[in-house]
């Protein structure tokens, strides 16, 4: 059964709740996995006690400090605030941690901040290295959401990843990023679906919930999970309504 995950970012987030509450909506909801981005800014012992009451688990989080890899100067701090990342996602039972690559950055050429995130992201995976734990690089659309980020092509960024060699390193694929830079999932992914480590779904235009847009989510997913994909779909938009029912129909519309 395909599994999802809740990003609480966005979804369940009500006037009032924290964190760990929106933890319990999305179990309330049916949901096995939930997600957030940063984690130095929220009460990691409540989330923590909230995942051992429901049993929910946390699918992601992302790695910290968000600074740009492009730059060959944040390497070592980088670095630092990974090994603090993947303690926090070992303390939490998260598989994957996500690696944004920072912006496109004009005081160097593209070749040296490509040169500057294999670096990074090959001393990453040494810090991973029997931990269990996957880190993605996550390729953003630059039309709408991330303009000026360095990396927007899903084919660069599995480049990279191949690049790197170590199991440890992948990609975020989120298709909603990808279908706004007009990329087709079977021509970008091909046969390197395996190096997909998590999958976000969101419509567009609007970034809302799926089946509000004209991307084809549910057609894209049985492809990625027909061509070797087997990790949980995140539920990445920004929820028209506040409705728990709306998730869950998403959830059934997903489904395969
Ligand atoms: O920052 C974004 O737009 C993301 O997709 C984070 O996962």
């Amino acid at each position: 059964m395909r599994q999802f995950s809740a990003c609480i970012e966005w979804l369940f987030a009500r006037e009032g709740d924290d964190f760990a509450d929106r933890i319990r909506l999305a179990h309330q909801a049916g949901l096995s996995a939930v997600e957030f981005w940063r984690w130095t800014n929220k009460d990691l012992d409540a989330i923590a006690s909230v995942i051992e009451e429901t049993g929910i688990a946390v699918s992601g989080i992302v790695a910290e400090p968000m600074i740009a890899l492009t730059n060959p100067a944040n390497k070592d701090a980088w670095l630092e605030g990974l090994e603090a990342s993947a303690s926090v996602a070992e303390r939490l039972g998260a598989a994957v941690l996500i690696a944004q690559a920072g912006d496109d950055l004009p005081e160097f050429s593209r070749a040296e901040q490509r040169e500057a995130l294999i670096s990074a992201l090959s001393a990453g995976a040494d810090i991973l290295s029997g931990s269990g734990i996957r880190l993605g690089l996550e390729p953003l659309n630059t039309k709408i959401d991330h303009v000026g980020y360095f990396l927007s092509s899903t084919a660069e960024g599995l480049d990279i990843v191949d690049e790197v060699g170590r199991p440890e390193i992948g990609i975020v694929y989120d298709i909603y990023h990808s279908a706004v830079m007009g990329e087709r999932t079977e021509d970008v992914v091909g046969e390197r679906a395996d190096r997909i480590v998590h999958v976000h779904v969101a419509d567009h235009p609007g970034r809302n919930d799926p089946g509000t847009g004209g991307i084809d989510l549910l057609e894209r997913l049985n492809w990625l999970f027909a061509h070797g994909y087997s990790g949980r779909v995140g539920l990445e938009y920004r929820p028209k309504t506040k409705d728990t029912e709306a998730v869950r129909a998403v959830v059934t519309s997903l489904s395969a």
